[in-house]
């Protein structure tokens, strides 16, 4: 296995995230493929690490001021055995090459544990939404579908969310998509309810997080009634976790952004989390303001020179990483079987290092990789691509009972996995399989294309 990770170091040396999610990959699969010879004849591991299609494309738009700025677009269409390229959109100035290849590849296994027919990819620009006008925004994502519409459609290739898009951007988006192709169809998810978005779709992945995190509570004979939980991020997939947790009965300490995180000892309690909705959402504010307006709650600014995040150094039972990757390591990892977590749910895509994920694995923690705990978002944009094709909407009380049944699905399918290759309990090993196993068989199915 050794030589699959040195033709991704040899080809592309400068990706360290692609490796990272490579080689986690590879190490979880590598009993797999020694049961099953034919995977290597194949070439299935050789295949699955060079995606499909990459398109790099320049985006040129104009400021509010008539000055012309130009940033760069992405698509990396990964895998299509199982169905058409499906995978979000990042817009953040941190965006390249190999942020979106990771991204891809851990979409490829993800999608196929979440029992619909979708393959993976992912896509974005290093474009910052942040302190841009409604009116940039719709300038760039115009300009950014003029060059990606040539790649896409919905039998080919449906992006949605991710980081720095959410519903404004997909309106702006599909809006030239259907200039351009004279077309009203499913290309892309998380679409408004006005035209054919899907209820649930914005609280899935943070709710799904939580559904799979009491899946594995459950195991040991508990619930997430009554237990303290600690969640990064302030976006999208931290509002819905908190949301869900609060239903439940649990109570969230912490949210952050990417310049500090507030901890309120009183909880982050269902009218907290409607001001940090209209806060994020309408007033496109910083985490901080949250702490002017409840002054009971602590704000710490993140240093970035230290070896430490603090939002991970506070006492919890339950952890929610839900802000981006890398974001914990192995002093975080540490910090927080030091102060008493033994769950880690992780919304975020690959939050967790490599050495900090082998300290929870070590200390037998409740750990569930992204790919398996965040499925629920990219679960139900497959289910608006049913209800887009079908012409129906679906109640929310229907879309929920769906994603919560494909959440218990992943879960037993990553303990069954687990266990079968002899790591019981192990969902990063249980996680890689379970998606390789089927996404390698949809691939001897096809023949070497
Ligand atoms: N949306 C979805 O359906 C899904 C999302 N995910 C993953 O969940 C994570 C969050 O996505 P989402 O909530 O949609 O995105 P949002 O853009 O809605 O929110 C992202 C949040 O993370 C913070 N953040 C971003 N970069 C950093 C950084 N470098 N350091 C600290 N904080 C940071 C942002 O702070 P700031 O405002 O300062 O940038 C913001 O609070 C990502 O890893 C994404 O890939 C996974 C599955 C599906
Ligand atoms: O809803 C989708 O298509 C993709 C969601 C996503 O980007 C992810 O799962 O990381």
């Amino acid at each position: 296995m050794d030589s699959i990770l040195d033709i991704v170091m040899a080809r592309d040396p400068f990706e360290k995230e692609f490796h990272q999610a490579v080689t986690e990959v590879i190490e979880s699969v590598k009993p797999v493929l020694d049961r099953n010879p034919e995977y290597r004849h194949a070439g299935i591991m050789e295949r699955l690490i060079e995606p499909e299609r990459v398109v790099q494309f320049r985006v040129p738009w104009m400021d509010d001021q008539g000055q012309v700025r130009v940033n760069r677009g992405f698509r990396v269409q990964m895998n299509s055995a199982i169905g058409p390229y499906k995978g979000g959109m990042r817009f953040h100035p941190s965006v390249n090459l190999s942020i979106m290849k990771f991204l891809a590849f851990e979409q490829v296994f993800k999608n196929a544990l979440t029992t619909l027919p979708i393959g993976g990819g992912k896509g974005g620009s290093d474009f910052d939404p942040k302190g841009k006008s409604d009116n940039e925004v719709m300038r760039f994502c115009q300009s950014f579908m003029c060059e990606l519409f040539r790649y896409l459609g919905p039998y080919t290739d449906v992006p949605a969310g991710d980081i720095g898009v959410g519903g404004r951007e997909i309106g702006y988006l599909f809006g030239m998509y259907k200039k351009l192709k004279n077309e009203f169809s499913g290309v892309l998810t998380g679409k408004s309810l006005n035209w054919g978005g899907s209820l649930i779709r914005p609280e899935a992945t943070g709710y799904g997080s939580v559904f799979f995190a009491d899946e594995m509570l459950s195991t040991r004979k508990q619930s997430l009634k009554d237990k303290v939980c600690l969640v990064s991020g302030s976006g999208n997939v931290a509002q819905y976790t908190i949301e869900k947790l609060n239903h439940l009965g649990a109570k969230v300490l912490t949210l952050s952004d990417s310049s500090g995180y507030v901890y309120d000892e009183k909880g982050i309690d269902d009218a907290k989390l409607q001001y940090i909705m209209y806060l994020k959402n309408v007033k496109r504010g910083r985490i901080k303001e949250y702490a002017e307006k409840y002054p009971k709650a602590v704000y710490t600014a993140f240093d970035a020179g230290t070896d430490h995040n603090p939002l991970w150094n506070h006492k919890a039972d339950c952890v929610f990483p839900s802000a981006t990757q890398n974001e914990i390591n192995a002093k975080d990892a540490q910090n927080l079987v030091n102060n008493g977590v033994y769950m880690v749910s992780e919304g975020a895509n690959m939050p967790t290092m490599p050495d900090g994920i082998d300290i929870f694995l070590d200390n037998n923690i409740l750990y569930a990789p992204g790919k398996a705990a965040n499925a629920g978002g990219v679960a139900v944009s497959g289910l608006e691509m049913s209800q887009n094709s079908m012409r129906i909407r679906w109640s929310r009380q229907e879309v929920e009972s769906r994603l919560k049944s494909i959440m218990q699905s992943i879960h037993a399918s990553c303990l069954l996995a687990s266990e079968e290759y002899g790591t019981p309990g192990n969902y990063v090993n249980g996680a890689n399989i379970a998606g390789f196993i089927k996404v390698a068989d949809s691939m001897m199915d096809q023949g070497i294309v």
